[in-house]
C-alpha cells in the first residue's frame, strides 16, 4: 500500500521532529540557566545524572524545559534514529474482582458488584485466538487478586494459551500477582517465576510499581506490595531470565524528589540485571479514581502537561545507556499527546491493546484500541518512521514505504472515539526514500538479553 501522512525528505523529517544538530543544541544550551546548562551538557557527554540533578530538571521551566526536551530527543535519536515502534497486542484482564483496595484503582470490583467479571480459561484462550487472527504477537494479561484464585492458576492459564497458540508471546502478571501466586503456592519467587516460564510466560509487566517510596505507597494503599518486595520480585524475574518492563504512576500525591529517586532505583537494578526492556510512565487517571474523588483537595488530578513532558524527557536522560526504550502510554494521554511525546525523548507507542480497561475504568476516555494503521499515521505525524516490533524489540515490519492493512477496531468505537483524532495531525506529504537513517536489520533488537546497543550506536556518532 502507498504510505499516507508522511514527509518528503529525511532533512524535513528531522526538522519537523524537533531534532537539532549537536552544534545547534550546544548553542541553545549555552543560553540557558547555569544549573540546567551543566546538567544537559553532562547528559550529552553520557555522564550519569544524579538524583539531585534529576530533581532540578523536574523543576525547570520555559527555555530550560524546551532545551531539556530537545536534549532528550537528541539522545533518543542517537539510539533509535528516526524509528518509533509499536506492538500489535491484546490486553486481557481475566478478572476485575479484587479486595486489595488500592485507592488509585477504578478497575477493581467486589464479586457481587455489577460488571464483576471472571473469565474462564476458554474465554481467555478465545480472546487470544481472536487477537492472533488479527495479527497480534502478544497478549498482555493482568487481573485482580481474586480471593478464590489458586496459586496454580497463573501457570495453568499460560499453559492453556500456549496449547492453542504456541507462538503467542505472553506478557503477563504484575509483581503483585507474582507475590500473590507465590504466597498461595508457598514457593520462592525464583521457583514460582521459573515455573511460569516453563508454562510459557515470556515477560512480565513492571506494573504495581506506582511510586517506589514507602511513605507514598502507604497513602496509595496500606496493603500493596512494599517497595522492597517489588524490587525483590523484579530482580528474581531478571535473575531467572525473564525480562520485565518498568513503570512509574505519577501525578497524584507525589513530586520531583520521588520521581528522580524512582528512576535512579530502576537504573540501579538495570545495572545489575539488564532485565528491563523499557520504561512506561503512567500518568495518573483521576476522574473515577477513589484516591482523587474521596480527597479532591489533597490529591492532584493527574500530572500537568509540563510534568508529562518532563517525565518522559528526564527518564530519557537519567536512563540513557541503561533503559533505552521509553514508551508513552496512549491510553493515559490520548493519541495526540502521545504523538507530541515522540518529540520529548520517546521511541515507542506501546500496544494496540484491542481491549483497554484499567485506564478506562479510572475515567480515561481514549478508547480501547489504536489499530496498526492508525499507529503508523500517528508516528508519521511526528516526522518519524514507524515499525512494528515484538515484545523484546525485534522488528516485525518496517513501514517506511508502506502502510499496514486497514482494520476495523475489535470493539466498535463511540462517535467521539472514531478516527477523527487523526485529522488533527499536520498535513504532511508523501515521502520518497523514507527511513534511510537509523534503521536496524530486521533481526537486530534494541533489547538483547539485557545488553542494549545504545553505546554502540552512540560511539558511531549517533544523529548529527
Ligand atoms: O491496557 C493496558 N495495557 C497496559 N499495558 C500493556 C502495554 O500497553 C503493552 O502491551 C506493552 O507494554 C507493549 O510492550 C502495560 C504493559 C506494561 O508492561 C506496563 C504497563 C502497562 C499498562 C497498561 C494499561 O494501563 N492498560
Ligand atoms: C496495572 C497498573 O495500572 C496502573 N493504574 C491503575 N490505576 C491507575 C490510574 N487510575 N491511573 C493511572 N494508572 C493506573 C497502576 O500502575 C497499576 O499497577
Ligand atoms: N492487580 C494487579 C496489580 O495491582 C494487576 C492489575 S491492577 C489493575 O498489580
Ligand atoms: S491495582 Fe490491582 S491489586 Fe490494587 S485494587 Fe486494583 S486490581 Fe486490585
Amino acid at each position: 500500500m502507498t504510505p499516507t501522512n508522511s514527509l518528503s525528505s529525511s532533512a524535513e523529517r528531522i526538522a519537523f521532529s524537533g531534532l537539532r544538530s549537536l552544534r545547534d543544541l550546544n548553542l541553545e544550551i549555552s543560553a540557558l540557566s547555569e544549573q540546567i546548562r551543566l546538567i544537559l551538557a553532562k547528559a550529552l557527554a553520557r555522564e550519569e545524572i544524579s538524583i539531585a540533578e534529576g530533581i532540578t530538571l523536574f523543576e525547570c521551566e520555559g527555555a530550560d524545559l524546551d532545551a531539556l526536551k530537545r536534549t532528550a530527543s537528541h539522545l533518543c535519536h542517537q539510539v533509535h534514529g528516526d524509528r518509533v515502534g509499536f506492538v500489535v497486542n491484546r490486553n486481557i484482564n481475566f478478572t476485575n474482582i479484587c479486595y486489595m483496595g488500592c485507592k488509585f484503582c477504578g478497575f477493581a470490583k467486589r464479586s457481587e458488584d455489577k460488571g464483576a467479571e471472571f473469565l474462564s480459561f476458554d474465554q481467555v484462550v478465545a480472546r487470544a485466538q481472536e487477537a492472533w487472527d488479527r495479527g497480534a504477537t502478544e497478549v498482555c494479561i493482568q487481573g485482580g487478586l481474586h480471593p478464590k484464585l489458586e496459586g496454580t492458576y497463573y501457570r495453568d492459564l499460560c499453559k492453556a494459551i500456549k496449547a492453542a497458540l504456541p507462538d503467542m508471546h505472553i506478557h503477563a502478571f504484575s509483581p503483585y500477582e507474582i507475590w500473590y501466586g507465590a504466597a498461595k503456592s508457598r514457593m520462592s519467587y525464583h521457583d514460582f517465576i521459573s515455573d511460569l516460564m516453563e508454562a510459557g510466560l515470556g515477560s512480565m509487566p513492571g506494573t504495581a510499581a506506582e511510586i517506589l517510596d514507602t511513605e507514598i505507597r502507604q497513602q496509595l494503599t496500606k496493603n500493596k506490595l512494599s517497595t522492597e518486595k517489588w524490587v525483590e520480585i523484579i530482580r528474581a524475574a531478571h535473575e531467572v531470565g525473564l525480562p520485565t518492563t518498568a513503570t512509574i504512576m505519577y501525578g497524584h500525591i507525589d513530586g520531583p524528589e520521588h520521581w528522580a529517586a524512582h528512576l535512579a532505583l530502576l537504573r540501579d537494578i538495570q545495572k545489575d540485571t539488564g532485565g528491563f526492556t523499557e520504561l512506561v510512565p503512567l500518568s495518573f487517571v483521576h476522574s473515577d479514581s477513589p484516591l482523587y474523588t474521596q480527597n479532591p483537595d489533597k490529591v492532584r488530578p493527574g500530572p500537568t502537561s509540563m510534568e508529562v513532558d518532563k517525565m518522559h524527557a528526564v527518564a530519557r536522560l537519567m536512563l540513557h545507556g541503561w533503559i533505552d526504550n521509553i514508551q508513552v502510554s496512549w491510553t493515559k494521554l490520548g493519541p495526540d499527546r502521545a504523538r507530541q511525546m515522540l518529540q520529548a525523548g520517546v521511541n515507542d507507542l506501546g500496544g494496540t491493546l484491542m481491549n483497554e480497561s484499567i485506564s478506562r475504568s479510572a475515567g480515561s476516555d481514549f478508547g480501547q484500541e489504536i489499530t496498526p494503521h492508525e499507529m503508523v499515521q500517528i508516528i508519521r505525524g511526528a516526522g518519524r518512521v514507524p515499525y512494528q516490533r515484538n515484545t523484546i524489540y525485534e522488528t516485525k515490519a518496517c513501514y517506511a514505504n508502506s502502510d499496514p492493512e486497514e482494520q476495523a477496531p475489535l470493539v466498535e468505537r463511540s462517535v467521539d472515539q472514531n478516527l477523527s483524532f487523526l485529522r488533527m495531525f499536520p498535513d504532511v506529504r508523501e515521502q520518497a526514500g523514507a527511513g534511510e537513517r537509523g534503521h536496524l536489520e530486521p533481526s537486530q533488537s534494541l533489547w538483547v538479553g539485557g545488553r542494549q546497543s545504545a553505546s554502540k550506536n552512540a560511539a558511531n556518532g549517533g544523529a548529527s
